[in-house]
């Protein structure tokens, strides 16, 4: 899913070989976790994955694998970008402390960074707490990004791209600012829980005494390998969500998601802009309404996620379509047509989330929804004209509500030896 090969963690066309491969046998799976200096691995785990594999006809990964993959560090792109979505996230903003300046957030970039590479390549860290001993890296990502406010605070207030200027104010926000913004950011996924967890308390502990959580989200989407064949994931609405996001494989993906080499300011070349909102679902009232209507709102069936234009998941989304009374088979609001890259002058970004749910309210209903994270080379080419149409007529408006938001700057991958963001500590 990205220009650097080595970045893809399971291509689709690698899941279509090993469906015609008769099975992965234990030695590769073995070399597979060797390769991705995984620890551990059990050595009856093949065993029950290929045994999983034959009796289910299952084309997605075997059981142990999940474990075994491994995502590197560095590369011309940060990862957990384009990386295939993992089954668990954790999202967190930290501020950095008053006493705290350029030098040591340079060193805490540095931290971040050597520890983030040895964990996702499965390594231990000297002082572990034992978290996650036992497994692979499970797809582990590691992702570094800076809020607006960082420059001030480590005084390169000159060197904040304009695109990092505040998001603009969304007639239906409803925004904690306490779960809002921060200086640094941290977007941790994995395959597993444990490993998801150990990377994240892993680089809180490194942050020390020079910066402190300002907000912190966990979240999940569909595991590897609980669907019989590979699916775009569902979010806690039911739909199928992400079918129409850019594909790598689109001229203009790379221009559409990553600031160009040379691009200005010069240290976020091959970076991106993750624009991250949390927001929450009114479950009651959606799962009250009937089946036609959802698909109303949506524009796509729930079945299988179709356009209601079409009959598969991937057919394209006829705006033009009539019905028999001359009316738009897809409604003026519904959510796929509002954000439909021809109906906002192309804009388009990377939508890569996770689904929450953090227990339940007062009045019973569930404090769950979606922690929004998308990608751009621009936000205001991607996130900003697509909210404001939303803002201003979504059909799906009634069901949700936009309760944190953030938008921070992330440098591109960092080179071996390098850390993320060294170029804008060290540079000038
Ligand atoms: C400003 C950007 C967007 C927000 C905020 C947003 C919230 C949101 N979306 C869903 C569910 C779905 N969205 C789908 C498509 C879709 N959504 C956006 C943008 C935002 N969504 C875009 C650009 C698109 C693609 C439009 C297109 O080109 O067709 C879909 C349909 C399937 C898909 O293509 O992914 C679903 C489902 C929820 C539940 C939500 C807030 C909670
Ligand atoms: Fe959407």
């Amino acid at each position: 899913m990205t220009s650097d090969p080595d970045q893809k963690r399971q291509k689709p066309k690698e899941r279509q070989e090993r469906k015609e491969r008769p099975a992965l046998t234990r030695r590769r799976l073995l070399t597979t976790a060797g390769a991705a200096g995984a620890a551990g691995l059990a050595v009856g785990a093949p065993t029950g994955a290929l045994a999983h594999s034959a009796a289910t006809g299952d084309d997605g990964p075997a059981l142990a694998e999940v474990g075994a993959t491994a995502v590197p560090f560095h590369g011309t792109h940060q990862p957990g970008i384009t990386t295939p979505m993992q089954a668990h996230g954790h999202l967190a903003a930290f501020d950095l402390a008053a006493a705290a300046g350029r030098r040591e957030a340079a060193a805490l970039l540095r931290r971040w960074s050597t520890l983030a590479a040895e964990l996702m390549a499965g390594g231990t860290p000297d002082t572990d707490t034992g978290v996650a001993r036992d497994a692979g890296p499970a797809s582990l990502t590691v992702t570094i990004g800076f809020g607006g406010s960082f420059f001030d605070a480590v005084g390169l207030t000159g060197a904040r791209p304009a695109a990092l200027d505040p998001l603009p104010a969304f007639s239906a926000d409803a925004l904690d600012e306490r779960r809002s913004n921060g200086d640094l950011w941290l977007q941790i996924g994995a395959d597993d829980a444990l490993v998801a967890f150990h990377a994240l308390r892993t680089l809180q502990r490194a942050a020390g005494e020079t910066a402190a959580v300002r907000w912190q989200m966990t979240g999940f989407n569909r595991s590897q390998g609980a669907t019989a064949r590979p699916m775009t994931t569902r979010n806690l609405m039911g739909q199928v969500d992400g079918t129409n996001n850019p594909r790598p494989e689109d001229d203009d993906f790379e221009a559409r998601v990553f600031v160009p080499a040379g691009g200005d300011p010069a240290w976020m070349s091959g970076g991106s802009y993750a624009v991250v909102r949390r927001i929450r679902m009114l479950l009651d009232v959606w799962e009250s309404r009937p089946l036609a209507e959802q698909e109303r709102v949506m524009g796509r069936r729930k079945s299988n996620g179709a356009p209601l234009t079409g009959e598969r998941e991937t057919d394209p989304v006829d705006l033009e379509a009539t019905g028999p009374d001359g009316t738009a088979v897809i409604a003026a609001n519904a959510h796929v047509r509002v954000t439909a890259p021809e109906t906002n002058g192309g804009a388009a970004m990377l939508r890569r989330p996770f689904s929450y749910h953090d227990g339940f309210r007062d009045d019973g209903a569930p404090d769950a929804g979606l922690l929004f994270v998308c990608w751009q080379a621009d936000p205001l080419r991607g996130f900003v004209p697509v909210q404001r149409k939303l803002d201003r007529g979504d059909a799906l408006s009634e069901f949700v509500r936009h309760e944190a938001s953030a938008l921070f700057a992330v440098p591109g991958g960092a080179a071996e030896g390098e850390y993320v963001g060294q170029e804008l500590l060290e540079g000038g």
